[in-house]
């Protein structure tokens, strides 16, 4: 697949310009699939704005050529767009093609995620959606086998219905995912960490064993988890990256969003055509809202992280097996950190028995009972009932899901808060053995598993 194509010419150079708008023409064609002329929006979503800066100073710059000169972006909360003439013509015609707002947040999508095109769409599914109408009927996907729930049920209904073979293989194990690659291959789909079992996917090998067995085969990954603060996919072999905007790059569970980010221009035209065709762009407020979450990810996940460190540590500490790729006993630290800026702020953790999970879930008072993650609220949840509970208990079962996991989505609070709460629910749950000297987990790693 094609490389980023940043300009090595200074910015504002002819032979920069040049660059530039022959690689747009080229990158945005006047034409659609069917042979149509595209509607004129959204105007290209170029990442090069000359000088770049460290990430975090990306995230919060953005350049607009408002005629006021807003700071913030302005919200175009219109459905449709005066033309000057009866031929059309105007840069935009009506917001499911296109809209000043949402350009402007693909516009800094791109820029952060090192991509020569974002989209954006109303959910993370939606955009999974997008991203799987590429697909043909005979077409065989390669994926993991701890997948977000709604992927999988995604997947699970395209194989159904779509006649699209669908191979769920332990993907932290490359030659497993070797074992069913093949010429049919137009698909692979990857999560990393994975939800909820936080486990490590090697990216980039991955991606040379499928573009080796057929090089048209797309690499799509799920970057949910981590955001382009900590991870950018398509620097290190991935074709398509997505991600649920409702996460992280929005952080305050105040709306929904996915997002999606390309180097080929030609993939970038094809996913567009599908969500002007099925008319899943995001809306304008909400395009608003996104863009104004993503200025402060860089705090967000910083403090987040550092939490999440914390109380990844406490439990540990306390007996407990925990899944967090900041703990040096996690089974793939060294991968994660090959390709990762960050621990990212989800973790698991299992108590060995499902009426004690439940219990401490239930005793929390400062960690929400919620699906979700990557607000700046912390929140608990077991994925087996919720999250991840459409997938199918036998399926769970196959793929060795403990009912028991806890997933902690890690916020902003004072972290001693945070611990406090968590060890009074322990407690309360009956979850560990008090002693003088502290506490324990009663069935930890190595003990016999008791019910209670
Ligand atoms: C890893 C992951 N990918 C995708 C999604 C889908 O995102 P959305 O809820 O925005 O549709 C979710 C959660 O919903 C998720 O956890
Ligand atoms: N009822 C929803 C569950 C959404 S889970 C949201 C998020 N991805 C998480 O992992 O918590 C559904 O069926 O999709």
């Amino acid at each position: 697949m094609s490389s980023a194509s940043s300009s090595s010419s200074a910015p504002g150079s002819s032979a920069a310009s040049t660059g530039k708008t022959s690689m747009l023409s080229k990158a945005f064609s006047k034409v659609d699939l069917d042979g149509h002329d595209l509607p004129p929006s959204p105007a290209p979503s170029s990442p090069h704005n000359g000088r770049k800066y460290a990430l975090a100073t990306e995230l919060v710059y953005t350049e607009s050529n408002d005629q006021y000169n807003a700071s913030s972006v302005p919200i175009y909360q219109t459905a449709t767009f005066k033309q000057t003439s009866g031929g059309g013509g105007g840069e935009y015609d009506y917001t499911r093609s296109g809209n000043p707002t949402r350009s402007h947040l693909e516009r800094h999508l791109a820029k952060i995620m090192s991509a020569n095109r974002a989209l954006a769409v109303s959910s993370g599914m939606g955009a999974l959606d997008v991203i799987t109408r590429l697909l043909r009927p005979g077409d065989e996907v390669v994926t993991g086998d701890d997948l977000y729930g709604g992927t999988n049920r995604l997947l699970k209904y395209l194989a159904t219905n779509g006649d699209i073979t669908v191979h769920h293989v332990d993907t932290t194990n490359p030659d497993k995912v070797q074992e069913v690659l093949g010429p049919k291959t137009a698909m692979v789909l990857l999560e990393t960490p994975t939800n909820p079992l936080i486990k490590i996917v090697d990216i980039s090998t991955i991606a040379s064993l499928a573009h080796a067995a057929n090089p048209k085969a797309l690499v799509a990954v799920d970057n949910t988890m981590l955001s382009p603060m900590l991870l950018n996919p398509l620097d290190i072999g991935a074709d398509i990256v997505y991600e649920s905007g409702t996460k992280y790059l929005s952080g305050h569970h105040d709306l929904m969003a996915g997002v999606i980010a390309v180097q080929d221009p030609a993939i970038g035209d094809k996913l567009f055509f599908t969500i002007n065709a099925s008319g899943c762009g995001l809306s304008p407020f909400d395009s608003w809202l996104l863009l104004r979450g993503i200025k402060t990810l860089g705090v967000r996940m910083e403090k987040q992280q550092s939490n999440a460190q914390r109380i990844a540590e406490f439990l540990e500490s306390h007996g407990f097996k925990v899944r967090y790729p900041g703990l040096r006993s996690h089974p793939q630290y060294d991968l994660h950190w090959s390709m990762a800026r960050g621990a990212g702020a989800v973790l698991s953790f299992e108590t060995g028995d499902v009426q004690v999970s439940e219990r401490i879930v239930e005793s929390a008072r400062l960690w929400g009972i919620s699906v979700s993650f990557g607000c700046v609220n912390s929140l608990i949840s077991m994925p087996c009932r919720m999250s991840h509970a459409s997938i199918d208990a036998k399926t769970r079962a196959e793929r060795q899901m403990p009912e028991d996991i806890i997933r902690l989505c890690v916020g902003i609070e004072d972290v001693d808060d945070l611990i406090d709460d968590l060890s009074r629910a322990l407690v309360q749950a009956g979850a560990v053995n008090v002693t003088l000297n502290g506490f324990h987990a009663l069935n930890a790693p190595g003990q016999t598993v008791g019910s209670s």
